[in-house]
């Protein structure tokens, strides 16, 4: 059996706090969870449970007090500049709010460029990624020259995950990364993120507080609750059948609690999509 791409065992991250006598803030308790290549991990959990900490971990920006991060084979829970440089190629993050992760006075054809001038890609060589990043998530070619603000909030989500697809990484860390969508919007995106992952075999940390969403998008789900990991397993038996209390209460907290509606949202989510494909074929017939 090949081992996960990502493994994270027994994580401890505190943050220190003001005063020398004051106890850290310990944020994550001995957290363990791992991530097949290719496949996604669902995490859920209340406001403040620490989600967005084990997302930034494997980014190397957390403070990590206790435990291992091994990517790729490589120990990377305290990484060096050097290291950290290398696991921004591997690894990218997508955040909740285009709004403000995309700089507004740049145009996309630039923000797009960003990643790969750091690595040392220009001319040509970027100006044909870039091309082919567009095209990938579903945007014009001459979104190159446009600002974020020509865009609309979907669209806008659509150019953070080109950015972070430039540099062909391994890992994504989707934090709430269609919470801020309305629905159908939220649907496309989520379908995007589903068809980039068969074309490319990227993973993904999809972290949402919508356990609808995440059973959607994840192969496994893992609950978190005050830094500690209370439940994962199958996305279906953890979301359909879960075993732990706190599971079971995020479930019935959750807009959508009955396994029937949420057939019936998966299949509104489905008519909403073939619906725009149908629209946008006709577009293209017309044109
Ligand atoms: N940079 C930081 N410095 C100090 N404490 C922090 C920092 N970032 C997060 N925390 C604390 O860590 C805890 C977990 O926060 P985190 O953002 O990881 O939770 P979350 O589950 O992602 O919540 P939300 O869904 O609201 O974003 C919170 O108590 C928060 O105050």
């Amino acid at each position: 059996m090949t081992s996960p791409l990502l493994t994270v065992d027994e994580l401890v991250v505190e943050y220190p706090r003001k005063g020398l006598r004051a106890k850290p803030n310990r944020v994550l308790q001995g957290v363990s969870i791992a991530i097949e290549e290719g496949k996604t991990l669902g995490l859920v959990g209340e406001s403040g449970s620490g989600k967005t900490t084990l997302g930034r971990a494997l980014l190397g920006l957390a403070p990590v007090t206790g435990g291992t991060i091994t990517f790729d084979g490589r120990d990377i829970s305290h990484p060096s500049r050097r290291e950290r440089r290398a696991l921004s190629r591997d690894v990218q993050v997508v955040f909740q709010d285009p709004y403000s992760s995309l700089n507004p006075a740049m145009p996309v054809g630039e923000i797009l460029a960003e990643p790969l001038v750091v690595q040392g890609i220009g001319g040509s060589e970027a100006k044909a990624r870039i091309a082919e990043l567009l095209d990938q998530v579903g945007l014009p070619t001459d979104a190159s020259s446009r600002l974020p603000r020509e865009f609309s909030g979907g669209q806008r989500q659509r150019v953070a995950i080109a950015r972070a697809l430039a540099l062909r990484p391994r890992l994504i860390v989707c934090d709430e990364a269609v919470s801020a969508l309305d629905l159908s919007t939220q649907a496309r995106v989520l379908d995007l993120f589903l068809r980039i992952q068969q074309d490319t075999g990227v993973a993904y940390l999809f972290i949402s507080h919508d356990l609808d969403v995440v059973r959607h998008i994840s192969h496994d789900v893992a609950v978190l609750n005050h830094g500690v990991i209370v439940e994962q397993g199958p996305a279906k038996q953890v979301t359909e059948d879960p075993q732990d209390a706190y599971t079971k209460r995020l479930l019935l907290a959750s807009p959508v609690p009955d396994p029937d509606r949420q057939a019936q949202r998966r299949a509104e989510r489905k008519a909403l999509i073939a619906e725009t494909d149908a629209a946008r074929l006709a577009s293209v017939d017309a044109g």
